[in-house]
């Protein structure tokens, strides 16, 4: 089926039915004006999968809070005879967040990946192809990665794997774990650790089942981290400046930095008092528990990528690990990033405590890498971020937390969230890598002025569209 035939049939479907696209290989294709003509190999399937946009379910807090306020209307009837007027507008904020809520759940339809707004839905909405249950759709990947060598993957991608071109958006997980698994064996580790293949397949599946499918802090993050690490490690030629050991530290850090990410920042994990700022006491919580959560996988000796190594050794790259992924709050990242400016001008390659900054800046880097790649592969990554941000922001407001200002849907916009990220914290960064690594510059600072560049026209031009900063 072509193309047009497709958007054919999504306008006689109705303006009141919600349709996704697939892949051949199941995952949903993003609809925008770059949309890649397919082909009798590479068709598109279209879904009708919401078909009535008023009855998407709203979240439980929501109606709690509905059922009160009519509890406490009648109270007040009762008491004093009529309504007062605080009740009146206390209905109308709850009224006025149902209908913000219905469009972002419309919204939430159309976005890139696997469906999350499912938990939202009614069975009847349901899409109407059989769906796994996350334990069975685990099962399906670790047998399709186990079916798969690594001898498959050929040398052209081999290649491209070295650099920020790779595109993520085409692989499904069963592949990026044999790419993973690549990158550890390209790199040499399995070989210089006594890492047994098996081992590390477990560990590396292990890994992906403790990711979750939440819009932007996903497996696709981890994989993209820590391909650009493993980028970076070959273009700045760090096999011949680091030890094997601190490569290891550093692709692992990349690969575990977000295990079992909830979708909400520390901020948020503060304010709400969660389980994880208890625990950490307002301390990094997140990266403390993603740091955990990686101890935890490689304390089982089935996936211990680390069991034939000394204990020195094994010190060594847990040390090293924890200050790398605790390295990724960007609360600390002025500290982080003023630390290495001050070595810049002397950097020792040889120097303990420079070689700690070096490290904890290239997974810094990585972690926030995905304008340094082309535009089609970032752009949809921010429509993730987006979606994870106004969820965090949407979930402020009906809790009644402070709302973190550059995640609320009604003060940020793509291009302004962009704009300021690149100019404030992207190009300070990656200049200074660049600094010590000058052919960093076509790799990453190149792709990122250009991003701002386009992400400034947009601005311009939503500024005057609508004579707002909001497009
Ligand atoms: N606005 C914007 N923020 C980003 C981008 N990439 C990463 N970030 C932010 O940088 C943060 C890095 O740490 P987190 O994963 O906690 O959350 C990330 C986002 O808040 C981006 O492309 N745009
Ligand atoms: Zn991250």
């Amino acid at each position: 089926e072509c193309s047009c035939n497709l958007f054919r049939a999504a306008a006689e479907a109705g303006p009141h039915h919600i349709l996704k696209m697939y892949k051949t290989n199941g995952s949903v294709v993003n609809i925008s004006p770059r949309l890649e003509a397919n082909s009798e190999d590479s068709y598109y399937r279209l879904e009708v999968v919401a078909s009535d946009l008023q009855s998407v379910a709203m979240p439980p807090e929501l109606d709690n809070m509905e059922y009160r306020l009519r509890h406490l209307e009648s109270k007040v009837i009762e008491d004093v005879g009529k309504t007062s007027d605080i009740i009146c507008e206390l209905k109308s904020h709850v009224e006025s967040f149902k209908r913000k809520l219905e469009s972002v759940e419309h919204l939430s339809w159309m976005g890139l990946f696997k469906d999350d707004g499912d938990q939202q839905l009614s069975k009847s909405q349901k899409p109407k192809t059989p769906q796994l249950s996350v334990q069975e759709e685990r099962e399906q990947v670790r047998r399709k990665f186990l079916n798969m060598s690594s001898l498959q993957v050929t040398e052209e991608v081999r290649e491209l794997l070295k650099t920020p071109l790779f595109d993520n958006w085409q692989w499904e997980e069963a592949e990026m774990l044999v790419l993973l698994q690549v990158m550890y064996t390209d790199l040499d580790f399995l070989t210089a650790f006594h890492i047994e293949l098996e081992v590390l397949q477990n560990f590396l599946f292990e890994v992906y089942c403790h990711y979750n499918s939440i819009p932007f802090h996903n497996f696709q993050h981890c994989f993209c981290v820590t391909q650009m690490m493993y980028g970076l490690i070959w273009l700045t030629d760090l096999r011949n400046k680091l030890g094997r050991i601190d490569l290891l530290i550093m692709l692992t850090s990349a690969l575990c930095h977000d295990l079992d990410h909830p979708g909400y920042n520390n901020v948020y994990q503060i304010n709400a008092r969660t389980d994880l700022a208890l625990r950490y006491n307002d301390i990094s919580p997140l990266e403390n528990h993603h740091c955990a959560v990686a101890f935890g996988i490689l304390s089982k000796p089935e996936c211990n990528i680390l069991k034939n190594l000394t204990s020195e050794q094994y010190k060594h790259i847990r040390g090293g690990m924890i200050k790398c992924i605790l390295a990724t709050d960007m609360a600390r990242h002025n500290e982080i990033l003023n630390k290495f400016k001050v070595m810049q001008p002397v950097f020792d390659f040889t120097n303990k405590e420079h070689k700690e900054v070096l490290m904890k800046i290239m997974v810094k880097v990585s972690d926030i890498s995905n304008e340094a790649r082309p535009m089609a592969v970032a752009e949809p990554w921010l429509d993730c971020l987006l979606q994870e941000f106004f969820n965090q922001s949407d979930t402020e407001k009906l809790k009644g937390l402070p709302v973190t200002p550059f995640m609320d849907r009604d003060k940020v916009s793509k291009p302004s969230s962009q704009t300021n990220f690149i100019r404030f914290v992207l190009l300070p960064l990656f200049t200074e890598l660049t600094k010590l690594f000058p052919c960093l510059e076509q790799h990453i600072l190149e792709p990122v002025r250009r991003a701002l560049e386009y992400y400034s026209d947009m601005e311009r031009a939503s500024k005057g569209e609508g004579g707002s900063t909001k497009p």
